[in-house]
C-alpha cells in the first residue's frame, strides 16, 4: 500500500466518512468535515487523526483542517436604541462572564462613535498585526480577544466616518483570524445606521442583546432597534437594564430613582425576554475606567441566561 491507501486504511474507522486525504511527497493534508460535532468533539477527532496520521511511514508532515468551523462560530450583536446606556459596559461584562465559563469568546468593537473596547479590555494603543490579510485579535487579560474600530483609527477619527468606511472596517473586524473562538460578542455602534444592517445582512449574528436604560425615552429608542431586529429576522435574545437604580457606594443598598420593573415590562410587552438589571454603580464605572472587568456578579446572570440561550440553538 503507497501512504494514500494507507493512511485512508488507518483514518477511515476513526473519521467515520469525514476525513478527506490528500498526500503530496511526505506531506499529507487531511480536510475534516466537523459539522454537526460540538466544538471539543471537533479538537478531540482532528487530534486522534492527527496523532494516527503521523504513525504513517513516509509521511513526515501532517495538516488537518477542519471544514464548517465557520458556520459553527456564533455572533451575538449587543446593541442600543441610543448612545450611552451602557452597551460597551454589557458588551465586556458578558463577553467577560462568557469566557470563564469555558467558552472560548472574542470581542468586536463595531461601535464607531466611540470605540472603548480597547480600553474597557485594558489593551489601549495595542494595535493588531496581520496575517495573510487577516487582522489578529489581540489578547487581553480577560481572556477575550480584541478587535476593535478604534485599533484601526485613533479612537477620535472614527467618528467622522461615513457608511463605506464604517462597514469596510466591521467587515475586517468580523473577518479576521478569529481560529479558535466559539463565540464573537459585538459591541455595536447606537442606533440603526448602515454598520447595523451590513452586520445584520452580511454577517448574520445569530442573536442580539438589547441594551436600555429604565427611562422611557431610552426605551422608546431601543423599541426602534428591536424592530430593525426582528423585522431582518434575528431573534433578540433578551433586553438588558443597565443603570437600573443606584447603588449606595457606603452600604451597597439600591434605591430606584425611576421607579422599578419598568423596563421588564416593557421587556414582556414586546413579547421579548427580560435578561436582568444593573444597577447604576460607582464601582461599575471604576472598574471600566480601570480596563479591568472587575464587577463580573452583576452580569453573571445575564451572562448564563445568554449562554443559555445560545445553547438552545443547538
Ligand atoms: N451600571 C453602571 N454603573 C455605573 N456606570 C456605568 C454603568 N454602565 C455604564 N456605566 C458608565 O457609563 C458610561 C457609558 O457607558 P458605555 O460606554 O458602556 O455606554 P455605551 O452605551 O456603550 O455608550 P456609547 O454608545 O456612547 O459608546 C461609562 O463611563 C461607563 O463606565
Amino acid at each position: 500500500m503507497d501512504p494514500k491507501e494507507q493512511l485512508d486504511a488507518l483514518l477511515a474507522p476513526l473519521a467515520a466518512g469525514r476525513a478527506v486525504v490528500r498526500v503530496d511527497g511526505a506531506r499529507a493534508s487531511i480536510i475534516l468535515d466537523v459539522s454537526g460535532l460540538s466544538e471539543p468533539a471537533r479538537e478531540t477527532l482532528s487530534a486522534e487523526i492527527e496523532t494516527a496520521a503521523r504513525t504513517v511511514p513516509g509521511i513526515d508532515a501532517v495538516r488537518v483542517a477542519q471544514t464548517s468551523q465557520r458556520t459553527t462560530r456564533r455572533l451575538i450583536a449587543v446593541a442600543s436604541g441610543k448612545g450611552g446606556v451602557g452597551k460597551s459596559t454589557v458588551s465586556t461584562n458578558l463577553a467577560a462572564a462568557l469566557a470563564a465559563t469555558g467558552r472560548r469568546v472574542g470581542m468586536v468593537d463595531a461601535d464607531i462613535y466611540g470605540p472603548s473596547q480597547p480600553r474597557l479590555l485594558g489593551v489601549e494603543g495595542v494595535k493588531p498585526e496581520a496575517r495573510d490579510n487577516k487582522l489578529l485579535p489581540v489578547p487581553t487579560a480577560a481572556g477575550v480577544p480584541l478587535l476593535s474600530v478604534g485599533q484601526l483609527v485613533g479612537p477620535d477619527k472614527a467618528l467622522a466616518w461615513r457608511g463605506p468606511m464604517a462597514t469596510n472596517a466591521l467587515n475586517q473586524l468580523i473577518e479576521g483570524d478569529w481560529a479558535g473562538t466559539d463565540t464573537i460578542v459585538v459591541d455595536m455602534p447606537p442606533g440603526t445606521g448602515d454598520v447595523q444592517l451590513t452586520m445584520i445582512q452580511k454577517h448574520k449574528p445569530a442573536g442580539v442583546v438589547i441594551v436600555s436604560t429604565p427611562q422611557d425615552l431610552a426605551l422608546i429608542d431601543a423599541r426602534r432597534a428591536i424592530d430593525l431586529f426582528r423585522q431582518t429576522g434575528v431573534p433578540v435574545i433578551g433586553l438588558v437594564e443597565n443603570m437600573a437604580g443606584y447603588a449606595c457606594p457606603h452600604c451597597g443598598e439600591v434605591s430606584d430613582p425611576f421607579g422599578t420593573g419598568g423596563a421588564e415590562a416593557a421587556a414582556a410587552a414586546m413579547g421579548i425576554p427580560f435578561l436582568g438589571r444593573v444597577p447604576l454603580a460607582m464601582a461599575i464605572r471604576e472598574a471600566s475606567d480601570a480596563g479591568n472587568v472587575g464587577q463580573r456578579a452583576a452580569f453573571e446572570g445575564i451572562a448564563a441566561r445568554v449562554a443559555d440561550w445560545i445553547d438552545s440553538q443547538g
